[in-house]
């Protein structure tokens, strides 16, 4: 089955649509439109960018072929954390320490973005502080102390260092050896989040079309977007698709590959359970390649993500799967339901750094894509950065657009499999550390 069929399914038990109202619908395109930027996603990226463009004076549309937070905005994890999905190492061979450093400055300046606009545009999404990297065995323990000591004196960001014996005042769970806590790091319900972003794009006047997917992208002086009842003529265009952005510019496509990651919501438990728990009330992420990471969500469930499909096929039994590794890590929680399972598709590149640009053929259109399952707080800054270049200063929006990339390999047909296969051994390294 193909992955977009998956990945409707995988959207129909998720707390966060139950527990978020789409106040607004926002109408489909109908008829020829012409504006300023025309971004093709209404996830967090194409919202983040229209914020910021409309912010500078732009007339903007965003055109999202389903509804604002369909994808991975609507569904992930919740966890809004420092850096990149690749560690600063990838950055600092590429770039240099200089640029390394202007990058992760500006992954903490996407923590700020996201603070700065819940305030800004009073959107309440059950935000809260504090992010703890935990460590399952010796061997990872001593990667994410090394891992916090770089960070401390390369780029002078401290994390806390718990040791095991202290670990029970900040995560009651026996798979521990060692944690890092990050305070300017949270969680928040990303879908309120999402739809906050809509709404704040909205009121500042932009024209958000839903239902809208685009075809076919005609390059040129003024790009066209082509719909099915429609045309957008666009000074400048933003390509913010993530893995669904399929057949509009080939050149993107072998650069990201669609993997399948899930979340599980259990009932509510009691809320001194849950402070038992997790006393720090930080979202939690190991340090493994195929990572759990968990938090409590506001009204006190848990909310636990984790496995990884490489094949894209969704696991068997994903939800009493699930259960027994949130089981696994909280033994208390073993009385304790399901009632929700869903899951999404991250757009991993082959370094795992974002992968932002302009097309080759046409640099009026840019794109924003390669988050890698951490996009939830980078997507923010990645909107202001674009702005930014349309608006004249390509400064930062180049700094990311240097980081050079390389396709899958294998083709069209083979890449699945190779992936598969290299993950298989990362997986090992996993079970070996
Ligand atoms: C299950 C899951 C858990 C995750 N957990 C975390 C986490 O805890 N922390 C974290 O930092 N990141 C996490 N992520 C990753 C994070 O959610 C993404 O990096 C981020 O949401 C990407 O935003 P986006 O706007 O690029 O993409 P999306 O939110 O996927 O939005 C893209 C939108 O573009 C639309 N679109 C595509 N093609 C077209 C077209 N041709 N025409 C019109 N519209 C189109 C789609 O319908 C979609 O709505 C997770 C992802 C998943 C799936």
């Amino acid at each position: 089955m193909h992955f977009l069929s998956v990945d409707r399914e995988l959207t129909r038990h998720s707390y966060y649509a139950d527990t978020a109202v789409r106040a607004a619908r926002h109408p489909a395109l109908q008829g020829d439109a012409d504006c300023d930027v025309a971004i093709v996603g209404g996830g967090l990226a194409g919202l983040s960018a229209a914020i910021e463009l409309a912010d500078r004076g732009f007339s903007v549309r965003v055109l999202e072929a389903r509804e604002v937070g369909f994808g991975a905005s609507g569904r992930n994890g919740g966890q809004a954390i420092h850096g990149l999905a690749c560690d600063q190492d990838e950055i600092e061979r590429q770039l240099g320490l200089d640029e390394a450093r202007r990058v992760f400055a500006m992954s903490i300046e996407a923590l700020e973005v996201i603070r700065q606009r819940c305030a800004r545009f009073q959107i309440d999404c059950d935000w809260r502080d504090g992010y703890l990297g935990v460590a399952t065995s010796a061997g990872k323990a001593r990667d994410l102390l090394a891992g916090a000591d770089h960070l401390e004196t390369a780029y002078s960001y401290p994390l806390r260092r718990i040791a095991q014996s202290d670990l029970p005042q900040w995560i009651d769970s026996p798979r521990y050896r060692a944690a890092v806590h990050d305070p300017r790091s949270g969680h928040l319900h990303p879908l309120k989040y999402t739809l906050g972003l809509a709404r704040a794009a909205a009121g500042l006047g932009v024209t958000i079309h839903e239902g809208t997917a685009v075809t076919a992208l005609t390059p040129g002086d003024r790009p066209v977007l082509h719909t099915a009842n429609g045309r957008v003529t666009a000074r400048q265009v933003l390509l913010a698709g993530n893995v669904y952005l399929q057949g509009i510019a080939a050149a993107l496509e072998p650069r990201i590959m669609p993997v399948g990651t899930y979340i599980v919501a259990s009932a509510p438990v009691d809320p001194a359970l849950a402070q038992t728990l997790i006393p720090c009330g930080a979202a939690v992420c190991d340090n493994n390649f195929v990572l759990d990471y968990f938090r409590f969500s506001a009204d006190h469930r848990m909310v636990y993500g984790g496995r990884v499909s490489y094949s894209t096929a969704t696991p068997m039994n994903l939800a009493e799967s699930m259960r027994q590794r949130m089981v696994g890590t909280f033994p208390a929680l073993a009385g304790t339901p399901v009632t929700h399972a869903w899951g999404g598709f991250v757009d991993i590149s082959m370094n795992r750094a974002p992968d932002f640009g302009r097309l080759p053929n046409c640099p009026q259109v840019y794109y924003l894509q390669g988050f890698s399952g951490h996009g939830l707080a980078l997507t923010g800054l990645a909107g202001r950065v674009v702005a930014e270049a349309m608006a004249g200063d390509a400064t930062r929006f180049d700094t990311f657009a240097r980081l050079r990339h390389r396709p899958f390999p294998g083709g069209r047909l083979l890449r699945m499999p190779a992936l598969v296969l290299g993950m298989a051994w990362y997986r090992l390294k996993d079970a070996l550390a």
